[in-house]
């Protein structure tokens, strides 16, 4: 049975005084797929850094397959379990297109073997079909840094197919893209996900690319799930309180 499941009990992360998120609790099915919206500074960067432990709560637990994510010290298991993508990609901008994907195997190669995978002709033929399932066949050989943003993101998509790790996270994966690009990488990321019965959730800024690819929405708000709900079931309204900019009350 495939488990890439996700229980968080009781979670807070606190920054000195300041809590980026309070006694957070959910459960997340294998193979589900949710975005995460919120008002900046809601707390979405630190609740998908603390799955990905990067960040290291306060309070509270985290289980990942049912393994509780302070446990999980080998960076191999962490790599087959959770896989991010970043606003910033992570990518190498000076080596070739292949070379980035083939980074998707750092940890069960290590990096020589990584860099060195190039002349093993089978798993450059890996590589390149994940290239091909992003469209980007024709770039190989590319400097990576020569690529646009939305084709650097592609390139990062198609080196997590290669590390396929059982969760995907991604942090506003579509925030340097135009409307175009972002609705073809959204469809990519979730339709991937889904033929590789990955669990992935991905924090967005635009609420109708969350109601539009996504079938369950949590909201955060001040460091607190608002609302945890099925894309059908929110409404106008809910949505509206979710972003009100709440005046100071002075005096
Ligand atoms: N390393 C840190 N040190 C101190 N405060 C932090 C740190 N990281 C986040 N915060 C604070 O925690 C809160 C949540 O931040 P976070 O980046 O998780 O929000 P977000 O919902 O991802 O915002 P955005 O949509 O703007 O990216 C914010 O008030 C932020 O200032």
């Amino acid at each position: 049975m495939n488990d890439s499941s996700i229980d968080v009990t009781n979670m807070t992360v606190a920054f000195g005084h300041k809590h980026a998120l309070s006694s957070i609790s959910l459960s997340i099915k294998s193979g589900e797929q949710i975005a995460l919206i919120g008002p900046s500074g809601a707390g979405k960067t630190t609740f998908l850094n603390s799955l990905a432990a990067l960040t290291v709560p306060s309070e509270g637990e985290i289980a990942l397959m049912g393994q509780n994510v302070r446990n999980m010290k080998d960076p191999k298991q962490r790599a087959k379990t959770i896989g991010m993508i970043r606003q910033q990609f992570d990518l190498v901008n000076e080596l070739p297109v292949l070379h980035n994907v083939l980074a998707g195997r750092l940890s069960d190669w290590g990096l020589l073997k990584s860099l060195l995978s190039l002349v093993f002709p089978q798993e450059k033929q890996v590589a390149i079909q994940a290239l091909k399932k992003v469209g980007l066949a024709d770039k190989l050989y590319t400097k990576t840094g020569l690529l646009s943003g939305g084709e650097q993101q592609r390139v990062a998509m198609a080196r997590l197919l290669l590390q396929n790790p059982a969760i995907i996270l991604a942090d506003e994966p579509v925030a340097s893209l135009d409307p175009a690009r972002s609705e073809d990488l959204l469809q990519m990321l979730t339709q991937l996900a889904a033929e590789g019965n990955q669990t992935l959730i991905a924090s967005l800024h635009s609420v109708d690319y969350a109601l539009t690819y996504f079938s369950r929405v949590i909201a955060l708000k001040d460091g607190k799930i608002y609302f945890d709900l099925k894309s059908n079931d929110i409404t106008k309204d809910r949505l509206s309180e979710l972003y009100a900019i709440e005046e100071e009350q002075n005096g």
